[in-house]
């Protein structure tokens, strides 16, 4: 139930995007343990490294509010397969992300990998690596 609720999300939320740089719009939606959802879009700049994937919007807008407990997420654009999120949106999820956490990558054609957060960034680096 959860995943289709989040793919529709997503796919609204792509529609707000800001990509003329690009063209190439994506949209997310992330489940809080409390029962929210936080969307995000692809955002882009004219200095095009300050961009924010859409995956990071919707990850940092429920930073900011308080949330930091989260059970799925999906991502959407208009890929030939589920859209792969970038290496560093996946070092942000696994910052906050439990290994085990489902995250639903789509495209426009409802193609969807349902993967986990081990599976998208095995071995990743975290706080508890600076620990010893
Ligand atoms: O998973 C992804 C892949 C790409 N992008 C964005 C970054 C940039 O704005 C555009 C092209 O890379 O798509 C995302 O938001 N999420
Ligand atoms: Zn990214």
């Amino acid at each position: 139930m959860s995943k289709k609720v989040l793919i529709d999300k997503a796919i609204e939320m792509r529609e707000q995007a800001y990509v003329p740089y690009s063209n190439f719009p994506v949209g997310a939606a992330l489940l809080t343990k409390s029962g929210k959802i936080y969307t995000g879009c692809n955002i882009e700049n004219a200095a095009f490294p300050v961009s924010l994937c859409a995956e990071r919007v919707a990850i940092f807008k429920a930073i900011s509010e308080g949330e930091t407990d989260f059970v799925e997420m999906a991502v959407v654009a208009d890929t030939e397969r589920p859209v792969p999120p970038c290496g560093s949106c996946r070092q942000v999820m696994s910052e906050f992300f439990d290994p085990d956490m489902v995250i639903h990558l789509t495209n426009l054609r409802t193609n969807t990998l349902s993967t986990t957060m081990d599976e998208l960034l095995p071995f990743s680096f975290k706080k508890s690596d600076m620990e010893k």
